[in-house]
């Protein structure tokens, strides 16, 4: 199995839903966000996917976040958007795209430089 990984931003604002503190509040964050695949086969240019194909995929739906108050998108209607919540979305979103051939495992956001969620395949 070959393994791959894409590293992308996008900048956003939100509140936690159903949280006492400070995050309660609206604020933003430069989200980090990981992308890992994994693949069978090679490609005859000994690729498992082109970077460039995951990675131009991967920002259309970073598209849908970037520069939005994520608490209005109807994603998030009912579910804190939280950096467990956007992963989930972010990795639901990149599985409707590619065929069997590559498995989305894991998509990893960053928050911060020491704070990361993610959502994986198991
Ligand atoms: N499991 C999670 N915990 C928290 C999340 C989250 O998405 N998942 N999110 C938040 C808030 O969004 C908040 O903005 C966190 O910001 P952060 O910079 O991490 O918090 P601090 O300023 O307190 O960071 P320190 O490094 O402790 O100064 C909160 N929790
Ligand atoms: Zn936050």
């Amino acid at each position: 199995m070959y393994r791959l990984m894409i590293s992308t931003y996008f900048a956003a604002a939100h509140n936690l839903m159903h949280y006492q503190g400070d995050c309660e509040n609206l604020h933003g964050h430069n989200w980090k966000v990981e992308v890992t695949v994994a693949t069978r086969q090679l490609d005859k240019s000994g690729l498992g996917i082109d970077f460039k194909v995951l990675k131009k995929e991967t920002k259309r739906i970073l598209g849908l976040l970037d520069h939005k108050y994520l608490n209005e998108l109807p994603f998030f209607k009912d579910i804190s958007p939280s950096s467990e919540n956007i992963a989930r979305f972010v990795f639901e979103e990149l599985q409707q795209v590619f065929n069997e051939a590559v498995v989305i495992e894991s998509v990893c956001i960053w928050e911060s430089e020491n704070a990361c969620a993610s959502y994986a395949l198991q």
